[in-house]
């Protein structure tokens, strides 16, 4: 049985059987706070939608996106190279909160905006050629609950868990190699919700 030490947030327990590690840290940030940070963020960033491939087409995603950093780094996703703006406020307190939290460094924030349930993010591995291997992906959530997946390249083995508002995320060491994650649609829920990522690319 884990001792009330153990569950604290700060020794949280890695969620994947073997090859990878993931911890839910739960909520490190007070409601009303992390409110405040959805609310400034929704109002400051640079919201994009991004262009993806859709059955041959070219489509403009419902969800929004934005890329930051420390400096104006390059980044391509949906083949598409994006430089970076430079963090504001919130991100730089957000940074720092996170990096408390997960004892590692970060130099760059891919955020989502997702309008509702009906948006979200098939499987897929935060490993871009960009971004430094093995290096550590930090996510907080912002706003709606939602569920998130996990499944093995291999084996395909699911772990699942709620990503709650203000909480944090992070995935290390071989996950991105291994397995895959994905935010399933959920047409049930109506709220929105703001996801920022935390990375280190290598420039
Ligand atoms: O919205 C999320 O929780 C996941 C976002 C994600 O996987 C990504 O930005 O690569
Ligand atoms: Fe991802």
């Amino acid at each position: 049985m884990l001792s009330l030490f153990d569950q604290t947030a700060d020794k949280a327990q890695n969620l994947l059987p073997y090859e990878g590690e993931v911890y839910y840290y739960g909520k490190v940030l007070p409601y009303n706070e992390a409110t405040s940070f959805y609310n400034l963020l929704n109002d400051t960033i640079d919201w994009q939608s991004d262009l993806i491939k859709m059955f041959g087409k070219e489509i403009l995603t419902k969800r929004k996106m934005a890329w930051y950093g420390l400096q104006p780094y390059e980044y391509t996703y949906s083949k598409v190279k994006k430089i970076a703006h430079l963090f504001n406020d919130s991100l730089t307190q957000l940074l720092k909160i996170v990096e408390a939290k997960s004892g590692e460094t970060y130099n760059s924030c891919l955020l989502n905006l997702y309008h509702n349930g009906s948006e979200g993010m098939g499987y897929h591995s935060d490993n871009e050629k960009e971004m430094k291997e093995f290096g550590a992906i930090a996510s907080l959530s912002l706003g709606a609950e939602r569920k998130f997946s996990f499944k093995h390249r291999e084996t395909k083995e699911k772990v699942n868990l709620l990503l709650e508002h203000g909480s944090l995320l992070v995935m290390k060491g071989e996950t991105q190699k291994h397995w895959v994650h994905s935010l399933p649609v959920s047409k049930r829920i109506v709220k929105p919700r703001i996801n920022l990522t935390f990375r280190t690319v290598v420039y």
